[in-house]
């Protein structure tokens, strides 16, 4: 199912701030890789989170799902001067990439890479509310613990944003029931009943959902 109708994605895509030399050969080279381009933010996309970072004026931002690193380079370059990304992957492999990048774009000094199950690498951050910006691009099924961990450390105000809430109109298809459909599911409706956060969920691709922490 299109989120969107395909010839206004484009037009969408092509009325975005302009990439840049670098994402644009990240993209190229991620898509040599084995899974391609496809569980890569898209170029508006990334421009989406640069601002939302600015906007929020975050210093310190959690991200889950580095893959290439395409959205730790959108992350990253809205952070506030002396700004933190934490960025957790599992996959040794993709982050090489992101590594190379992250340092042709002059951001290695500030993105902190854990290679772990981001579970486990949130559970082990400080319990204090100091993370301003939370981006989660990870496998699926762990949205709702990712999204627990999360919330209480959230500042005041702090963001966090979800992808793939929409999984190609899989939520509104009741005969999509893998387990990450309904991970998918059980996520968007907890966020929406969540008295902690202000949510708004959009039709920016595969569906963002941005939740702040009140
Ligand atoms: C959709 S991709 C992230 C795309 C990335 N945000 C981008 O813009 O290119 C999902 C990533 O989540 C990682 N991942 C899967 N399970 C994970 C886990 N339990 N903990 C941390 N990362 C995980 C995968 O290795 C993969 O790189």
């Amino acid at each position: 199912m299109d989120i969107v109708n395909p010839a206004l994605e484009d037009y969408l895509l092509a009325h975005a701030s302009p990439s840049d030399d670098i994402l644009r050969d990240l993209v190229e080279e991620t898509h040599q890789l084995e899974p391609g381009t496809t569980m890569q933010i898209s170029h508006d996309e990334g421009e989406f989170l640069t601002m939302l970072v600015q906007l929020t004026k975050a210093s310190f931002a959690v991200e889950v799902g580095v893959f290439t690193g395409y959205s730790s380079i959108c992350i990253a370059r809205g952070l506030s001067e002396g700004g933190r990304l934490l960025a957790c992957d599992v996959s040794e492999e993709w982050t090489s990439v992101a590594r190379r990048y992250w340092e042709r774009a002059g951001l290695a000094d500030r993105i902190d890479l854990r290679l772990a199950p981001a579970d486990r690498t949130l559970r082990a951050l400080p319990s204090d509310e100091a993370v301003d910006f939370a981006f989660i691009d990870a496998d699926k099924t762990g949205y709702p613990t990712y999204y627990e961990e999360l919330v209480p450390r959230m500042r005041q105000g702090g963001l966090i944003v979800l992808d793939n809430v929409l999984r190609g109109g899989r939520v509104v298809d009741p005969s999509a029931q893998d387990e990450a459909d309904r991970a998918i599911r059980q996520i968007n409706d907890t966020i929406t009943a969540d008295s902690r956060v202000q949510s708004v969920m959009l039709p920016l691709r595969d569906g963002v959902t941005l939740a702040r922490k009140r």
